[in-house]
């Protein structure tokens, strides 16, 4: 049985770089969207986008326009500067997320500095690595700002560009004081944390995160050896198999690392508090010997790789965002819903695909999954 009610459409504009969008099954977010009562607009950045709306809100991601435009690139340039006035002139309008917010993440040194200045010390055994940023040739004062920094070798230097081209993930490892002149600023250097070569992403979609491990780099300690060039796309994918990932053979039966959940809830709170963003990424470490978790990277709008039902999630964040404001730029069309509801009621914690190797955990338990599969998502616990 079904009754008839009045259910306003909304206009979501959405833009993705080609490479995102080859990745993406965009059909799927279409019929998603559409089920939702979402009209997902592909928006063509070289034509004037108020001739493209209204829209309700837009989704996108343009960390690489945005970098490349503050890097002076004329193109790019034209691009956010109109896309910005636009926002301008339409406050209404929710962006997903905003360029300012996104900014804070185009820099690993602003990032990392954002991090530190948080409350994140607060969520407990929770740390950014020793960082500085390197924008000068002179290896003696890299030296000495290293020093000061209290950046210990090795170290992992990263460009200070953190999205978009294939040059913001080629990475060193720096063992002694006189591979210092490998760096090549501007640059941030970090010191390397051992971790018995997992990583945990952490891939938020608004209120929920979901953790997959990766791959990572084996446990390094100083000495004095040449320095190790990497891509980081060869290291961390899903199907990456690095040799800089194979633990030593004294090193092969550690302890797997695990990580809290009622830790990674409190992280994971502050952390979105500190950025106000929907769609990003946290890259988190555990410590080796002393079990801290040290987090080590943030994206904006990662890719989401073993992320069940990425698309439902983000549907839901967009259907809440549009409706959390009076209806504007929208259509209304009528449509027969049922009378008992969906269920729609929020459990707190639960786990995803229910094929992956996880265990369903609430707080204060350690858990530990299959490589690449989601392991859990926590949505009661990061407020806006
Ligand atoms: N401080 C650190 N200690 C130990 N390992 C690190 C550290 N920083 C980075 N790594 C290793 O190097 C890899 C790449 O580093 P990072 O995540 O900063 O690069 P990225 O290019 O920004 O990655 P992404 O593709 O997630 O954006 C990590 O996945 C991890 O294996
Ligand atoms: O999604 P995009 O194409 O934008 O690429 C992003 C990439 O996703 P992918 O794995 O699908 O390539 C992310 O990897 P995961 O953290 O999800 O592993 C991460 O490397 C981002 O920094 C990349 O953003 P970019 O640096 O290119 O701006
Ligand atoms: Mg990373
Ligand atoms: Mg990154």
């Amino acid at each position: 049985m079904g009754s008839e009610t009045t259910v306003p459409r909304h206009r979501v504009g959405y833009w993705f770089s080609e490479k995102k969008s080859k990745k993406f099954n965009l059909e799927e977010f279409h019929g998603i969207c559409d089920q939702a009562g979402l009209d997902l607009i592909k928006i063509n950045l070289t034509l004037p986008i108020e001739d493209q709306g209204p829209f309700s809100a837009i989704i996108h991601k343009m960390t690489d326009v945005i970098a490349q435009a503050d890097l002076g690139d004329p193109e790019s340039l034209t691009i956010v500067q109109s896309f910005e006035r636009f926002i301008c002139a339409n406050p209404k309008i929710k962006i997903i997320d905003p360029f300012d917010n996104l900014r804070q993440l185009l820099d690993r040194y602003q990032t990392y500095s954002k991090i530190n200045n948080s409350d994140l010390h607060k969520a407990g055994e929770v740390f950014v690595p020793p960082f500085v940023d390197l924008v000068s040739n002179d290896v003696e004062e890299n030296i000495r700002k290293l020093r000061e920094a209290g950046v210990r070798y090795p170290f992992v230097c990263k460009p200070a560009v953190a999205h978009g081209s294939k040059m913001a993930h080629q990475m060193s490892i720096i063992f002694h004081e006189g591979a210092v002149k490998d760096c090549e600023p501007p640059c941030v250097a970090q010191t390397f944390i051992p971790h018995d070569a997992i990583l945990f992403k952490i891939f938020v979609i608004g209120k929920k995160y979901f953790v997959v491990e990766r791959p990572s780099l084996k446990n390094f300690s100083a000495a004095e050896i040449p320095t190790i060039f990497f891509d980081s796309h060869d290291v961390s994918k899903p199907d990456s198999v690095s040799l800089l990932s194979v633990l030593d053979d004294d090193e092969k039966c550690n302890v797997h690392p695990t990580i809290n959940g009622e830790l990674l809830d409190r992280v994971m709170s502050m952390l979105r508090i500190a950025l106000e963003m929907n769609l990003f990424g946290v890259d988190i470490v555990v410590e080796k010997n002393t079990g801290h978790y040290a987090i080590i990277d943030i994206n904006a709008f990662p890719g989401y790789e073993g992320v069940p039902d990425f698309f439902t999630h983000v549907t839901e964040v967009l259907k809440a965002i549009v409706e959390s404001s009076p209806v504007s730029s929208s259509s209304s069309i009528t449509t027969t819903t049922s009378s008992r509801g969906v269920g729609e009621e929020d459990s707190g914690i639960d786990t995803g695909d229910s094929s992956d190797e996880k265990r369903h955990q609430g707080n204060n338990q350690s858990v530990r999954v299959k490589r690449s599969s989601a392991l859990f998502n926590s949505t009661n616990n990061i407020q806006i």
